[in-house]
C-alpha cells in the first residue's frame, strides 16, 4: 500500500510540476542526501522516486518530501510511530522548497506541523492559518492541474498532505484518494476522504463557531469565495470583522453553536439586519458593549434624567397635600394614646352601673392616673355627682362632663403669646430640663415670628453642648434667623448680654435665648439662670420679657416639680407643653395649669417646624376626653 501511495502522489505531481521544475534543476542531489539521511528504512522507496524524479523536474521531489513521510507513517504511524515520522519530514520539506514553485509546499507544511503538534481539538486556532496557506498553492495548481480531469484529484493530495499532517490519524487520507484508482482496497479510504476534506473546513468551522459574531461578517466575503477556497480566504476576513464586532465578543459563547451553519448561507443578510439592530439597541444591550456605550451615552442618559425627575416631582407634590390635616386633628391623634386610656378606663367604671359613691371613687382613680391631677379630678367628679348621682350614667356622658371641666380649668392658662415690641428687642429666654425640647421649641418658634414679619436673632446660651449649638445654627439657616454663638463652655450670661447688644444694634424685633437644662447640677444651674436674668436687667430692667418653660408631656408628675423650679428661679411666665404625640400622659398639662395657673402659650405635637400651635383649652380637652 505504501508503494502505491507514493507512486501515485509522485506521478500526480510529477506532471503538474513537471514544468516549474525545469527552472530549477539544481536541487535533485539535495534531495538524495535529504531523503537518505532522513529515513535509511525508506531508501527502498527514495530509489524509486529519485529515478523519477531526476530526469523529468525537480517538482518531484518537491512533492516526495510531502508525501513521502506520509506514505512510511501509514505503516509505521499505524503501529503509532506517526509522531517521530512527520518530524523528519518537516527537515526535507525546507530544502526542496528553496527552488521557488514549491515554497506553496513548505508553507503549508510548517503550518501543518504545529496542527499534529496539537493533534487535540484545540489546534483548531493553529488550523486557521492552514487555510490562508492553502489557496497560495491552490491557485497556482489549478492553473496546471485544470486542463487535467483529475484537477480535483490533484487539487486533493496538496490538501491530504496537510490533512494528515494535522492529524496523524487522518495521514491515511492521502492514500484514500490512492484507492480512487486502486478501487477494492482503498474503498474504505475513499469513503473516508469526503469526510477528511470536510473537517479540514470544518476545523476553521469551530474556529468560526467561536468567533460566532464575527462569521456574520465573514460570511458576507464569502459569497465571493465560495467553494473550497472559502476557509482559506475566510481566514483573513474573519480576522477582520472579529476586531470590528469585538464588543459583540461576549456573546459567541452560546449562540456560536446554533449560528453557524445558518449564518453561512445568509450571510450577507444577516449580518447587515444584525448591525442595524445592535445600532438601536445601544440602550437594551449597555452591558455587552461597553466601548459604545459612551458613544451613546446620549439615548441613557436622556432616560435616567426623565425618570429621575418624574420620581422627585410626585412623591414630593403628592404626599405634602395628603399629610395636611387640620391642627385638632393633629393633635386629636397625638393625644389619641392619652384620650383612648382614659376613655378606656372610664368606659370600665360606668358599665352597666349606676352612678354611686364607688363609681365616683373609681372614676376619680382613673382620672388621676391619667395625670390629670387632685384638683381637676375633684371637679369633674362633683360635677358628675351633682347632675347624676343615683342615675344610670354611659361613660359618654361622663366624658362629655369631664370634657366640659378640663376645659374650665385650661381656659385660664390657654392665652396667646404677647410680644411687646416697644422692647427692642423683645427678649425671650427658654429654660427647661434639657431633652424637654428648648431648641425645637426655638425654632418653631422663630419660624412663626419669622413668618409673621418679624425680624428675629437667636443665642446660643447652652455653652456646654457642642450639638445644641449647631442644632439651633441649623434653625437659624432655616428660618433665616442670624445666630449668636461663642466657644463651647463659655459663660452663658456674657453670650446673653452680647446677643441682647447685637439683636438692639441690629434692631431685631425679637431675641430669643437658648439656655442650658442640667438639673444634674441644680445648684450651678440655678447659680446660671440667675445670672443670666440679671445681666440682660443691666441692658433693659425689664429682661427677659418672656420665659417660657418647656414641658415635655412624657415625664408625667416630674413636670410639675420642674415648673416649680423654673419657676422660682428664672421667672417663667409661661410655658410651652412639648411631645404630647404619642403620649399617654397629656393629662399632666391639665394639672400643670391647675397648680401654677401659667400661661400655656403653645403645645408641640412633633418635631416639625409646623408641630408648635398656640394652645387651645376646648380643643385640648375635646381631644383628651375623646369627644368629638
Ligand atoms: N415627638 C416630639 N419630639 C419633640 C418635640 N419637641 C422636641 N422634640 C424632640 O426632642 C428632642 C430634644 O429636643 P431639644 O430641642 O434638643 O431639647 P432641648 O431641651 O433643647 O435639649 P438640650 O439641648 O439637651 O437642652 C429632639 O429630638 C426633638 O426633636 C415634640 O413636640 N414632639
Amino acid at each position: 500500500m505504501a508503494g502505491f501511495f507514493k507512486k501515485i502522489f509522485s506521478f500526480g505531481k510529477k506532471e503538474v510540476v513537471e514544468e516549474r521544475i525545469d527552472e530549477t534543476a539544481p536541487l535533485p542531489p539535495i534531495k538524495w542526501d535529504a531523503l537518505e539521511a532522513l529515513k535509511p528504512a525508506a531508501e527502498q522507496t527514495v530509489p524509486e522516486f529519485l529515478k523519477r524524479d531526476e530526469p523529468e523536474a525537480e517538482a518531484a521531489p518537491s512533492v516526495e518530501p510531502a508525501s513521502a513521510p506520509p506514505v512510511e507513517a501509514e505503516a509505521e504511524p499505524q503501529p503509532e510511530e506517526p509522531k517521530p515520522e512527520p518530524t523528519p519530514t518537516i527537515p526535507p520539506a525546507p530544502e526542496p522548497i528553496v527552488p521557488s514553485e514549491p515554497e506553496p509546499l513548505p508553507e503549508p507544511e510548517p503550518i501543518e506541523e504545529p496542527a499534529p503538534e496539537t493533534p487535540a481539538e484545540p489546534p483548531a486556532p493553529e488550523e486557521i492559518p492552514t487555510p490562508p496557506v492553502v489557496p497560495e498553492p491552490a491557485p497556482e495548481p489549478q492553473p496546471q492541474e485544470v486542463p487535467p480531469a483529475p484537477a480535483e484529484p490533484e487539487i486533493a493530495p496538496p490538501r491530504p498532505e496537510t490533512q494528515p499532517e494535522p492529524a496523524p490519524a487522518e495521514v491515511p487520507t492521502p492514500p484514500a484518494e490512492v484507492p480512487a484508482e486502486t478501487p477494492a482496497p482503498e474503498i474504505p479510504p475513499a469513503e473516508v476522504l469526503p469526510p477528511v476534506r470536510q473537517p479540514a473546513p470544518i476545523d476553521p468551522e469551530p474556529l468560526r463557531a467561536e468567533i460566532a459574531p464575527e462569521i456574520e461578517a465573514a460570511a458576507t466575503l464569502e459569497p465571493p469565495l465560495k467553494e473550497e477556497v472559502a476557509p482559506a480566504s475566510i481566514a483573513e476576513p474573519v480576522l477582520q470583522p472579529v476586531v470590528e464586532p469585538s464588543p459583540a465578543a461576549p456573546e459567541p459563547e452560546a449562540p456560536p453553536a446554533e449560528i453557524p451553519p445558518p449564518i453561512r448561507q445568509p450571510a450577507p443578510v444577516e449580518t447587515q439586519p444584525v448591525r442595524a439592530e445592535i445600532a438601536p439597541e445601544p440602550e437594551a444591550i449597555p452591558a455587552p458593549q461597553p466601548a459604545p456605550q459612551p458613544k451613546t451615552a446620549p439615548v441613557p442618559g436622556k432616560v435616567t434624567v426623565t425618570r429621575k425627575v418624574e420620581q422627585k416631582a410626585e412623591p414630593q407634590k403628592a404626599p405634602e397635600p395628603v399629610q395636611r390635616r387640620s391642627w385638632f386633628q393633629r393633635m386629636k391623634d397625638g393625644l389619641a394614646r392619652s384620650s383612648r386610656e382614659l376613655t378606656g378606663n372610664i368606659a370600665g367604671v360606668f358599665t352597666k352601673r349606676k352612678l354611686d359613691e364607688d363609681t365616683l371613687q373609681d372614676l376619680e382613680d382613673v382620672l388621676i392616673r391619667a395625670d390629670l391631677g387632685m384638683e381637676t379630678a375633684l371637679r369633674v367628679t362633683d360635677a358628675l355627682a351633682a347632675s347624676r348621682y343615683g342615675k344610670d350614667v354611659s361613660d359618654t356622658e361622663v366624658r362629655a362632663i369631664m370634657a366640659a371641666e378640663v376645659e374650665k380649668v385650661l381656659t385660664h392658662v390657654a392665652m396667646p403669646l404677647e410680644l411687646d415690641l416697644s422692647h427692642k428687642p423683645h427678649v425671650i429666654l427658654v429654660v427647661g430640663v434639657n431633652g424637654t425640647g428648648k431648641t425645637t421649641t426655638i425654632g418653631k418658634l422663630a419660624a412663626k415670628l419669622t413668618d409673621g414679619g418679624l425680624s428675629v436673632m437667636l443665642a446660643a446660651g447652652d455653652t456646654f453642648r457642642a450639638a445644641a449649638i449647631e442644632q439651633l445654627k441649623i434653625w437659624g439657616e432655616r428660618t433665616k434667623s442670624p445666630v449668636i454663638a461663642s466657644k463651647l463652655g463659655a459663660d452663658a450670661a456674657g453670650l446673653a448680654y452680647d446677643a441682647f447688644e447685637r439683636a438692639r444694634e441690629a434692631g431685631s424685633d425679637v431675641l430669643i435665648i437658648d439656655t442650658a437644662g442640667r438639673l444634674q447640677n441644680k445648684t450651678e444651674l440655678m447659680a446660671e439662670l440667675e445670672k443670666i436674668v440679671r445681666v440682660l436687667g443691666k441692658l433693659d430692667p425689664e429682661a427677659p420679657h418672656t420665659v417660657l418653660q418647656t414641658v415635655d408631656a412624657t415625664t408625667g408628675q416630674n413636670a410639675l416639680n420642674q415648673v416649680e423650679i423654673f419657676r422660682n428661679v428664672a421667672g417663667v411666665n409661661g410655658l410651652v407643653m412639648t411631645k404630647l404625640d404619642g403620649t399617654a400622659r397629656g393629662g399632666i398639662l391639665v394639672a400643670i395649669a391647675a397648680k401654677h395657673k401659667l400661661p400655656v402659650y403653645f403645645i408641640g405635637v412633633g418635631e416639625q417646624v409646623d408641630d408648635l400651635e398656640p394652645f387651645s383649652a376646648s380643643e385640648f380637652a375635646r381631644a383628651i376626653a375623646g369627644v368629638a
